[in-house]
């Protein structure tokens, strides 16, 4: 079969035979996953599945005792949280992070990354026109990621005692300014009512289709992954279970028999 478009381009996530041990316990026992551009991917498994711990190998907070994480092709294994964050990775928690002192604009403001090069003295003499084209176009992309979470009409407004639905809107927001190749959401539904995750999963869906981000995510609503994802990877004690579209999960034996049925719609 000649290969389709997806084998060729090289995924923006490569895990490769990840495992990690904590004394005898293996929270992830060699652990492979890709993810293709644009695809959104839902990682689900129960209570010690291994999920966060393979959020922290991706994000680099944790250093596998084996295997390989790639990203857009490159060997990220031993580098820095920060080193790949600013290769493209981003990624939410569960516990929603925003600054409630500052506007819900200036909150995405501060997570724009200063892309601006040297330049020394002569630099700082000519550059002050750059510095203020560089602002505009922070400005600019600041107010088109709040429009495309829907959020314009309150960028304005404080973010203290936002509704969980808003702030997680607005933590996705600051995720996004980068225009990140792979995002990794920790519980994106956790604390929603099912109108508000399926209007966060509207935006995810336009930020794959639209910016070709690749995004992860883990969720312990299994029907709202089932809803939202392209395909699915189930841990079970640190094995990959099963690995489908959502069709292929839903009809898994080991998966419906792993959930006990009762998770699965
Ligand atoms: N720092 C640690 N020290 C020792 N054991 C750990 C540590 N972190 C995780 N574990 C163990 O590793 C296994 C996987 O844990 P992990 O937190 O990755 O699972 P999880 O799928 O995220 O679970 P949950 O859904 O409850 O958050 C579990 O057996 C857990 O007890």
């Amino acid at each position: 079969m000649p290969p389709t478009a997806e084998d060729r381009a090289p995924a923006a996530l490569e895990l490769t035979e990840v495992s990690v041990h904590f004394g005898g316990i293996a929270a992830l026992d060699e652990v492979s996953l890709s993810l293709a551009p644009g695809q959104v991917r839902g990682l689900i498994g129960a209570n010690g599945a291994g999920k966060t711990t393979l959020f922290d190998v991706i994000s680099g907070i944790r250093t596998p005792d084996r295997g390989r994480v790639e990203l857009l092709g490159r060997d990220v294994t031993a580098w820095s949280p920060h080193r790949r964050a600013r290769a493209g990775l981003r990624r939410t928690f569960q516990r929603v992070q925003v600054f409630g002192w500052l506007t819900i604009e200036e909150n995405l403001l501060v997570a724009t990354e200063w892309r601006g090069g040297g330049g020394g003295v002569l630099g700082d003499l000519v550059g002050a026109p750059t510095r203020r084209s560089r602002e505009a176009a922070r400005r600019a992309r600041a107010r088109q990621v709040l429009a495309t979470c829907g959020l314009e009409d309150m960028a304005d407004r404080q973010a203290t005692g936002l509704p969980t639905g808003t702030a997680r809107l607005v933590e996705l927001g600051r995720a996004l300014v980068d225009d990140p190749a792979v995002l990794l959401l920790d519980e994106p539904a956790s604390g929603l009512d099912h109108a508000e995750a399926d209007r966060f999963a509207d935006v995810v869906d336009a930020i794959s289709r639209e910016s070709g981000t690749s995004v992860l995510l883990v969720e312990h609503d299994v029907a709202f992954v089932l809803r939202h994802c392209h395909r699915i990877t189930v841990l079970d004690l640190g094995r990959t279970l099963a690995d489908g579209t959502p069709e292929e999960i839903r009809s898994h034996d080991a998966v419906r028999a792993a959930y006990l049925g009762a998770a699965l719609p």
